[in-house]
């Protein structure tokens, strides 16, 4: 599914300072055509898209996050539930759950909400998540098929919003250096193999914490993917001069000056890092917005496919 917004509504062009990449402006074009979808989908197929989130103990940032699932699914007129397990739920309370939501036609996306209690394996929950409803793209199944370039699975989210945030913004990609910082499952690693596929044609660098004189690679790419999760570890001197800098990262750090007494920054040292950039996404309102939208689309997708509808796309 492509984005509403065109290019020039993606960027936001400011003196002396690198274009802002509007992550918020793009996913609100995104969930429009979701909705648009949606509306087409009840209309001519008696098909209501649903979303389950599945929150497991009390962790006080993965409720923001699902409640905002939850409120942008229902506003894109899905049917959006959030299943709420205590903190002392076990593994197989949890595969119980999620093989309820495999059989119920009613759901067409499943997502179990990272992190998990100590006490539950991830990698098994994972796994127990039907494949065709695994709109996080977390499954063995649908690391797979991104990798040998099945288009029927699912890209992951959040690297699936960097690709149409770097497409909105008009980045070149083909042949160009692009260096990401991060190599976990579900941010760095996907994020590499999405710029690598033909057709997109990034040469792709990835570095994680045991690379070696790590601002000697960042200072060569042309575009820099930051998915670290330490706040502000990205400085203005590790960054080419011209460079479009994406920031993943989402880190809440203590600040008195705020009402909550926290504030939310990225992996990047935005304010330095601005003035050296050609473009960059800000935190908030840059990756985050994306991540969501793009479930939202790989909910409705999911919705087609177990439905064996076309897409409104390919008549
Ligand atoms: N906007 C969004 O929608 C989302 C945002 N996030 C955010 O993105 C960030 C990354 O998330 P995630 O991938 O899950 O994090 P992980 O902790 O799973 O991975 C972090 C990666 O960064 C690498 N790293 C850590 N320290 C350094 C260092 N000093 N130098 C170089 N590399 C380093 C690690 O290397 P190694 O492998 O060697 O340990 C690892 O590969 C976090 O801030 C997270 O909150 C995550 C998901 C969605
Ligand atoms: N199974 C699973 N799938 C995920 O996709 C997943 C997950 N678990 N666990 C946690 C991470 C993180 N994540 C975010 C989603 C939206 C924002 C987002 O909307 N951020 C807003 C601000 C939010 C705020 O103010 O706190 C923004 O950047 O503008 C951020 C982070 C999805 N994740
Ligand atoms: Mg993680």
């Amino acid at each position: 599914m492509r984005a509403e917004a065109s290019a020039t509504d993606a960027v936001v062009q400011d003196e002396g300072s690198a274009r802002l990449i509007d992550g918020a402006a793009v996913a609100r074009g995104v969930r429009a055509r979701v909705a648009e979808e949606v509306a087409r989908l009840k209309a001519e197929h008696g098909l209501t898209p649903g979303l389950s989130v599945v929150l497991v103990g009390d962790d006080p940032a993965s409720a923001v996050y699902v409640r905002n699932k939850e409120k942008q699914s229902v506003e894109a007129g899905m049917r959006g539930e959030t299943i709420r397990m205590p903190a002392t739920t076990t593994q197989e309370e949890l595969l119980a759950v999620v093989d309820r939501l495999n059989a119920d036609e009613r759901v067409h996306g499943i997502l179990v909400q990272m992190p998990l209690p100590k006490q539950i394996e991830p990698a098994a929950v994972i796994r127990g998540i039907r494949p065709d409803k695994d709109v996080d793209a977390f499954h063995p199944a649908n690391v797979g098929k991104l990798l040998i370039g099945e288009r029927d699975g699912f890209a992951p989210c959040t690297p699936a919003g960097v690709m149409v945030l770097l497409e909105e913004a008009g980045v070149p990609l083909k042949g160009a250096e692009v260096v990401v910082v991060g190599r976990s499952n579900i941010v760095g690693k996907p994020m590499a193999a999405l710029l690598m596929q033909p057709g997109v044609d990034a040469t792709v660098t990835v570095c994680h914490s045991r690379t070696r004189d790590l601002a000697a690679h960042t200072r060569r790419a042309d575009v820099l993917i930051a998915a670290i999760g330490r706040g502000r570890f990205v400085t203005a001197d590790m960054v080419k001069p011209g460079a479009v800098v994406i920031d993943v990262g989402m880190n809440r750090i203590d600040d008195p000056t705020t009402k909550t007494g926290t504030r939310l920054v990225g992996d990047v040292d935005f304010d330095a890092v601005r003035s050296v950039a050609s473009a960059i996404t800000p935190v908030p309102g840059g990756v985050g917005p994306m991540t969501i939208a793009m479930l939202l689309a790989n909910t409705v997708r999911a919705a087609r496919q177990l439905a064996g509808v076309a897409d409104a796309g390919a008549r």
